[in-house]
């Protein structure tokens, strides 16, 4: 029987109290969180706002664990060293943000970082072909970015699916995350299509109990 494909999880802080983000994090890192996705939004690429690089750097003292760093802001090459100085593991721009994202990937990898490209509902997979060799993971928006609790956009899974392909050929271990509305009903979808990493806000920090929302969300994405 072939092995099964279990998806991480990166709990969304957007979803979590904001008064309380040091112990968020932990309490979902002891419930067991791969990463933690952490959301920038600046009021301009996308119409809300959050935190910057001192939150960032204010939270790595609570955990170890990767810290996935979703930039939705624009223009983000003058942050960069900023949050890869804070404490970012991966950090993720916008394919849409800016017409020198290569440049940019090539400068967040400099840094010794992962380096994420988000997609937009709107935007074709085909807008990553010629930076691919450059990216690490890619993170396909199943909502609007801007805002926790959207519904899930099934409209994207054919594009999971492309970028799936897309990765594979290029022979390179390049994860797929997907971000927005993903719960216990979608995330078989999402997996099934090629995702192996999923982002979580309100179906984790909306519920109760942290480790049974992980723990269902994991099973619910198990594939194979
Ligand atoms: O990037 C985001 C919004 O732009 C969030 O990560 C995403 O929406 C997660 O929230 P939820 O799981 O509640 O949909």
């Amino acid at each position: 029987m072939p092995a099964l494909k279990t998806p991480l999880i990166a709990p969304s802080i957007l979803s979590a109290d904001f008064a309380r983000m040091g112990e968020e994090v932990e309490a979902v890192v002891r419930d067991g969180a791969d990463w933690l996705h952490l959301d920038v939004m600046d009021g301009h690429f996308v119409p809300n706002m959050t935190f910057g690089p001192g939150m960032i750097a204010a939270l790595r003292k609570h955990t170890d664990k990767p810290f996935d760093v979703h930039l939705m802001i624009e223009p983000a090459d003058a942050f960069i060293d900023a949050f890869a100085k804070a404490g970012a593991d991966h950090i993720h721009v916008h394919i849409e943000e800016n017409p020198h994202v290569h440049r940019t990937l090539q400068h967040i990898r400099s840094l010794g970082k992962k380096a994420g490209i988000a997609i937009c509902p709107g935007t074709p997979p085909e807008a990553l072909s010629y930076i691919l060799d450059l990216v690490d993971i890619i993170l396909v928006m199943t909502v609007n970015p801007g805002f926790g609790g959207q519904k899930f956009l099934e409209s994207q899974v054919p594009k999971i699916r492309t970028l799936r392909q897309m990765a594979d050929a290029t022979g390179r271990d390049i994860r797929i995350g997907v971000d927005g509305g993903i719960d216990v009903h979608t995330a078989r979808q999402a997996t099934e299509a090629g995702a192996d990493m999923m982002v979580a806000g309100t179906s984790i920090y909306g519920q109760p109990d942290y480790a049974k929302a992980i723990s269902a969300l994991r099973d619910a994405g198990r594939t194979g």
